[in-house]
């Protein structure tokens, strides 16, 4: 349960004072905390492979720990030199380091000394650091990441701010980062990857109950994990059903310019199982829609000269017919007077790509939160200021920004990115703890609506207890990034074309 939680610098700061306040003593909580890094550190670099670790320390408890580490290689065997550049420590800093000193572990101000070592741990600063790195720490740390040498940074690389993931100065750049105790926001925000190397949370034991004393439960931030997504999907189905139980979804996109998203949504659609699509196109799309898809039901729909959707047909008109509407992928913005028809629909809507745009010249996304069923939108940066002008992503804090624009619409708002951002106009906000470069890619956008709207469709109808939009919505955009992961892997980065991927969606669960 814990592993789900995400929380800010200062939330760790109450729940570590609730837990000393409890009794805990400071040392002891050090010593397990850092006990844990020194094992994974021997685990990962063992001394048949390594000999020379350069521990760089800081002031503050995250100094402590690499002091700490830095005893235990010692006294393993490994020849261990530290490099201390600030003189004033924390009073219980200093006492490992007093005892680090009577065990003639070598002690140094400069980071040159640490030029012979094959891995360097990093202590310089944790999760207390909010200043820029400037000067000689600066310094420091920009030598050090010119080495290009393996780096365990402990609990944060130092300079990376802990709930933003800004770079305040310069950062340590990591190929390990040990998350202590529960995972920081910084791990989740995309100008913070290319620092943390491969990420592990090392649980040093939170009792829960002091978790739920600092934050509400259930917790704000979270990610979803594979234990999270695997209770919603594959959606079980009951013996008895029919096609309607198992959902209705009506896709509403296409133009003449753009008829591949529009393939790439329905495939992405199809894939969710959802149990009848319908796709509203223009008519000269139709048949190219009908031999890629020949179980879904294809409507043709009046075109304008530019081969835009001009109008829909009774049979598309009528959303009482369906479960939820997902809309725009390659409208273009000719479209508008669907939008906003759809926009009036009375069941849960999906909106992308010129969906979004053209909301964002309808003004009217203030009264989103006012419709009779949630709407989601599910903008990449881009489109996210056009539709949020008013939104800055003060210090790029991407988390933040997904939350204020669900709140301020009233819609689920999903963020696209490196690290996916998913937030509920109540304020809570799912994170997508992984994902592949390989995922940036024309049409893969489109799959995804696609199957968001099959996803939801299918939950809308059905019994199922997990009816959390939200979390539907995250999730389906965890089995997303999930297909592009194993894609990668089985085809490389290269070989993830969305149509690709549309079919990588149902091996995740084989
Ligand atoms: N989360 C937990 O419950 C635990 C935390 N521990 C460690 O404690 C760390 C937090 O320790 P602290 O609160 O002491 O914070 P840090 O060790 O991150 O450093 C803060 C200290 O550095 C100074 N400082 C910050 N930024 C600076 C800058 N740019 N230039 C110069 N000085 C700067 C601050 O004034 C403060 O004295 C965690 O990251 C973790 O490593 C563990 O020891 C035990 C368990
Ligand atoms: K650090």
């Amino acid at each position: 349960m814990l592993e789900q939680i995400i929380v800010s610098a200062e939330q760790m700061r109450q729940i570590e004072e609730q837990i000393f306040s409890a009794g805990m003593p400071v040392a002891a909580l050090m010593e397990k905390a850092a006990g844990l890094c020194a094992s994974r550190v021997q685990s990962l670099y063992p001394l048949s492979e390594i000999k020379k670790v350069g521990i760089l320390v800081g002031p503050g408890h995250n100094g402590g720990d690499a002091l700490v580490v830095a005893r235990e290689l010692h006294l393993a065997g490994y020849q261990v030199k530290i490099c201390r550049p600030l003189s004033k420590l924390k009073d219980l800093t200093n006492t490992h380091a007093n005892y680090a000193a009577s065990l003639k572990i070598p002690f140094f101000e400069e980071i040159e000394t640490l030029e012979d070592c094959e891995l360097i741990i990093d202590g310089l600063f944790g999760f207390g650091n909010e200043r820029s790195l400037e000067g000689k720490l600066a310094a420091i740390v920009n030598q050090l990441n010119s080495w290009s040498k393996s780096v365990v940074s402990i609990d944060l690389p130092s300079g990376i701010h802990t709930d933003t993931g800004k770079v305040l100065g310069t950062a340590v750049v990591a190929s390990h980062t040990f998350c202590l105790g529960l995972w920081k926001r910084a791990f989740f925000q995309d100008q913070a990857l290319a620092y943390l190397g491969k990420v592990e949370r090392l649980d040093f034991g939170i009792p829960p109950h002091i978790v739920w004393q600092v934050i509400p439960q259930p917790a704000p931030v979270q990610q979803i994990t594979k234990t999270l997504a695997q209770k919603l999907l594959p959606i079980p189905r009951p013996q008895v059903t029919h096609k309607y139980k198992q959902g209705h979804l009506l896709l509403i996109c296409g133009s003449h310019r753009y008829a591949g998203g529009t393939l790439l949504t329905a495939l992405g659609a199809r894939s969710s199982g959802v149990g009848m699509l319908s796709i509203a196109v223009p008519e000269s799309l139709k048949p190219i829609l009908v031999s890629h898809l020949p179980d879904a039901l294809t409507i043709g729909c009046p075109e304008t000269e530019s081969g835009a959707i001009a109008s829909l047909p009774d049979l598309a008109q009528d959303f009482s017919n369906y479960d939820l509407i997902a809309c725009g992928p390659g409208l273009t913005s000719e479209a508008k007077p669907i939008v906003e028809a759809v926009l009036k629909a009375e069941c849960p809507i999906v909106l992308d790509a010129d969906g979004l745009n053209i909301l964002a010249q309808l003004g009217t996304l203030s009264s989103l939160g006012k419709r009779k069923a949630t709407t989601v939108l599910t903008p990449h940066l881009g489109e996210f200021k056009r539709l949020f002008p008013d939104i800055e992503l003060t210090d790029g804090d991407r988390i933040t920004a997904v939350q204020t624009a669900a709140q301020q619409s009233g819609a689920i708002v999903l963020l696209k990115g490196a690290r996916t951002a998913i937030a509920n106009p109540n304020g809570s906000v799912w994170l997508i703890p992984e994902s592949t470069p390989a995922l940036a890619r024309g049409g893969s956008g489109d799959v995804l609506t696609g199957l968001i709207g099959g996803l939801m469709a299918q939950i809308e109808a059905g019994e199922s207890e997990f009816k959390e939009e939200v979390s539907i919505v995250a999730t389906a955009a965890w089995w997303h990034a999930q297909a592009g992961i194993l894609a990668a892997k089985q085809r490389t980065e290269l070989g993830v074309d969305a149509h690709t991927l549309s079919q990588y969606l149902i091996s995740v669960w084989q």
